[in-house]
């Protein structure tokens, strides 16, 4: 593997004064020569540069409709000013075509030229792009076969074409079977970047220019990225129409200085690139990262979708490939997801946006492999695309061959399971599980709202710590970093300050954050007027979270429903939690109960919470949520006459300068549960006896009474799985609520061994399942139903009449496909039975994608490592309305 990360270089640079401006410029060298200027307010500067650098017969300002009523007359201006100042009789013309990618053609190259000739402009003639990327390809095509090439001047009105399309020289038009694939390298005589042209553009054209700056941080240097990690907000306040910002502010010098050194620190690693490599014979080819997939995104969504954000939902899928080749990991996934987010990038087709934005459109697996054939960097037949290593890093100096077969898995919306063959020796299998979901979230609340620096190892990178994380950046404020290759999060706390974020808190379907982050809203004081939003998709819209806002309520909080009584979205007002004694009835949600005590301490007053009604459930949670607030330095305590009272102190949250995060506990029952099902041998190398996560004890009390050999030490468990699998007549499950899933598709295959003899698992002590990202109990009976198991519900869980005999000859093809509800369990579940499945046969897993709420990499852990093989599938458009989506 080359290593392409320590230190890497950025094209030289030096800072000069301009004549009228208060902003010294930046000159950047681009192939050895001073070539681009980048400054505020510089037209002047700009006029006289140009005549200096390339005296001419006539000038041509080559611009579009949007740009000519903001620029043109000012640059026309200063140009016959600048000119008449030397005495020269040089003309200046304009040529304004319609803007937009659809003018980038043939035909109006061809109209430009005749008007050239008509007009008589000659070889020492010179054009100057004013615009966007549309202009700067077409005009420097233009420029670079008009008599055989005339010089040209880039002057880029848009970030995107700021910090991409204008460096390096390549020009181009688009043709019927795909964009620039005609075209020539001819490099601008000058690039004048005028940041003040900014100024007129729309957020979401500025944004677009983003997700280039992102891209090239991303291949080349960690510090930008982490700028841009941290920076989101105040780089967004940087776009013309950002309703919080006024004008003054933005042209504050802070700002001004903020997008410099954005936009800098990008020109500076293209220029570079440029210099080391001009014809793109390899290392400029790293500059295409996210272009692969996400050219061929883009040339079925545009024109409703622009080039950034179909690079930024490209950069996703390569990266998920790379990860699917093991060069990255979930953090890295992880990080790029939510800065594009951060700045309101669409990550996948499937995104809001997108939808919104192009809707009717569909990207389908087929047509996405098809268009990607005609891309410029293929040779012959092969792929190939920018494979990361880690930020701002990449596998190779140059783009990666990549199989059809393997950018198909990333990016079908399905994946096919194929059923397990045995083989004779049981070889074992070792393998780590990601973070806690329970225990990041935790942390990260207890970190930020705790004072000093906490470093936090192990952190889970999933969906529901992604919302967790975004939030607290938005209530607390607080600044990450990331350190060893992003294993470790650096969090500064906010030491309880906290304020009423500038837009909503989304939080997905991320049970924890909704609920933990409720009381931490009520929590903020400061900000009178305002308020708070909290929601979530359209599932968490209908968890209730009602005992939780009555406790807080009747605590003098004042929250209110902005749709159905009893469930997200809330408005809150900033009121402070007064404290005293809480009644709370936790017998739907432990997470409750974790909520009020996570945040007691910064009460007015010391908390008494009092558990009322019916019996409390998942009570490990309550246990870990105490835990950890003992090791941030808050001692809670449950009284002693009554366990269902619990005393906790005021103080504010003490960071330990390390938090070691336990791995996922109930992650770790699907690999050991596939051990079970398949008679293998799979040990969890970091969960063991010791965690404090009640699913922990999954494999003792599991799978051992289902005749797998268990070994469990303080660290790690080793399941083996049996010649066959026996039903549990009846277990209570209450403590290890999640894991009722992965036990229900394994009590489908378990048998007495008794011919035709059906063995019968009840499972109790689940009731509240039927509350989370689907009605887990009727999801069980619905889908395993489809596999020929008969189960039926029960008023507290679920009975599972197992096949009698082989599971190998009895499970049924699931007609359809399983229906997965948006819930991850269910399709990491499911994914297990067709491993079970007789030789041969496959399984289809709907919706593959529900997996990243907790475990992102699961289809390639499974695949990778646990030794399943899978396949991806695109089952929209042929049959299609079989497969509705839950969602
Ligand atoms: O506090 C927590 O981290 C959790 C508590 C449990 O929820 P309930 O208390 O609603 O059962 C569990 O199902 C969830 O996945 C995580
Ligand atoms: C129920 C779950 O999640 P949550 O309640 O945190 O959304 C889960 O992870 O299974």
């Amino acid at each position: 593997m080359v290593e392409t990360t320590s230190a890497k270089p950025k094209a030289a640079t030096r800072q000069i004064s301009i004549e009228g401006s208060a902003t010294p410029a930046h000159v950047v060298q681009v192939l050895g020569t001073d070539s681009v200027t980048l400054g505020h307010g510089m037209t002047t500067h700009i006029a006289r540069q140009i005549i200096q650098i390339q005296p001419s017969s006539a000038y041509l300002i080559g611009t579009d409709t949007n740009i000519a009523p903001l620029h043109l007359e000012q640059l026309q201006n200063a140009l016959v000013a600048a000119l008449a100042e030397i005495g020269s009789t040089a003309r200046v013309h304009a040529y304004v075509i319609p803007p937009g990618e659809t003018t980038k053609t043939r035909e109006t190259k061809a109209m430009i030229e005749d008007w050239m000739l008509e007009n008589k402009l000659t070889r020492d003639s010179c054009i100057l792009a004013l615009g966007g990327g549309v202009i700067g390809d077409l005009f420097g095509f233009v420029a670079a076969t008009f008599m055989r090439g005339v010089p040209v001047f880039q002057i880029p009105t848009t970030l995107l074409a700021m910090v991409d399309s204008s460096i390096g020289g390549k020009t181009a038009i688009d043709t019927p079977a795909g964009k620039n694939l005609i075209g020539a390298f001819h490099q601008p005589r000058h690039i004048f970047m005028d940041l003040a042209y900014l100024r007129t553009l729309p957020r979401r054209e500025f944004v677009n220019g983003m997700a280039e700056v992102i891209k090239t941080a991303a291949i080349w240097n960690e510090d930008d990225f982490t700028l841009l990690e941290n920076g989101a907000e105040e780089i967004l306040g940087l776009s013309a129409d950002n309703s919080s910002s006024s004008d003054s502010k933005r042209k504050s010098e802070h700002d001004l200085q903020l997008l410099i050194q954005v936009v800098l620190g990008s020109i500076q690693v293209k220029a570079h690139v440029v210099t080391v490599d001009e014809k793109e014979t390899g290392l400029r080819g790293l500059l295409n990262y996210g272009h692969t997939v996400g050219h061929a995104i883009e040339a079925i969504l545009t024109p409703e979708l622009l080039h950034g954000e179909c690079v930024a939902m490209g950069m996703v899928r390569e990266a998920e490939i790379a990860r699917h080749l093991g060069y990255v990991n979930d953090v890295v996934i992880g990080r790029i997801v939510r800065v594009l987010q951060a700045y309101g990038l669409p990550v996948s087709t499937e995104d809001k946006k997108v939808l919104q934005l192009a809707p009717g459109k569909h990207c389908s697996v087929d047509q996405l492999l098809d268009i990607m054939r005609v891309d410029k960097k293929n040779q012959g037949d092969k792929k190939r695309m920018v494979m990361l290593s880690g930020i701002g890093s990449t596998y190779e100096p140059k783009a990666s061959f990549i199989s059809d077969n393997v950018i198909r898995k990333i990016l079908s919306p399905a994946m096919e399971v194929e059923a397990v063959e045995k083989s004779g020796a049981v070889k074992e299998v070792k393998i780590s599980v990601p973070g806690s979901k329970s225990i990041s979230n935790r942390a990260l609340v207890l970190a930020a709202l705790g004072s000093g620096v906490c470093r936090l190892e192990g952190l889970l990178h999933s969906d529901d710590v992604q919302v967790m994380l975004d939030s607290l950046q938005k209530l607390v404020g607080i600044k990450y970093t990331w350190e060893d290759n992003g294993d470790t999060l650096v969090v500064e706390g906010g030491a309880g300050k906290l304020q009423v974020p500038h837009s909503e808190i989304y939080l997905g379907n991320a049970g924890t954050a909704a609920r933990f982050l409720t009381t931490v809203c009520c929590l903020v004081r400061a900000g009178e007027g305002k308020i708070t939003t909290v929601t979530g998709n359209s599932r968490m819209k209908q968890r209730p979270i009602g005992p939780l806002v009555d406790a807080l309520s009747s605590n003098g909080c004042d929250l209110a429903y902005l749709e159905s009584q009893g469930c997200l979205p809330l408005a809150i007002k900033p009121t402070g939690l007064k404290g005293g004694h809480v009644k709370l009835s936790a017998s739907i949600s432990s997470q409750y109960v974790s909520s009020i005590l996570l945040s007691a301490p910064y009460a007015t007053n010391p908390v008494t919470l009092e558990l009322v009604g019916d019996a409390v459930v998942s009570k490990p949670y309550i246990d870990m949520t105490i835990s950890m607030m003992k090791s941030f330095g808050i001692h809670a305590t449950q009284d002693a006459s009554n366990e269902n009272i619990y005393h906790i102190p005021q103080g504010v949250y003490t960071n330990p300068k390390e938090y070691l995060i336990e791995a996922d506990a109930s992650s770790a029952t699907y690999p050991l549960a596939y051990a079970a099902i398949t008679g293998t041998k799979v040990t969890v190398t970091n969960i063991g006896a010791n965690s404090m996560q009640g699913d922990a004890e999954f494999a003792v009390k599991v799978l051992r009474p289902m005749g797998c050999t268990v070994e469990q030490t303080a660290t790690q468990t080793t399941v083996q799985g049996p010649a066959r699998l026996a039903p549990i007549p009846s277990i209570d499950m209450e403590t290890m609520t999640d894991a009722f899933l992965t036990a229900s598709v394994l009590a489908a295959c378990a048998s007495t061994g008794v011919a035709g003899e059906k063995g019968v698992t009840k499972i109790h002590g689940i009731s509240n399942q039927r509350v989370k990202e689907c009605n887990r109990i009727a999801a069980m009976v619905e889908q395993l139903a489809k596999f020929g198991v008969h189960a039926n519900e029960l008023p507290d869980g679920i009975e599972i009449h197992g096949v009698a005999g082989d599971p190998k000859s009895a499970l049924k093809t699931p007609e359809g496909g399983v229906f997965c509800y948006d819930d991850h369990r269910v399709a990491m579940s499911f994914s297990l039975l067709a491993c079970a499945r007789g030789s041969g046969s496959k399984s289809v897993i709907l919706e593959k994608k529900c997996v990243e709420k907790t475990w992102p990499a699961w289809w390639d852990a499974l695949e990778n490592i646990l030794g399943g093989k899978v396949h991806g599938v695109d089952l929209t458009g042929h049959g299609a309305a079989g497969y509705k989506s839950s969602k």
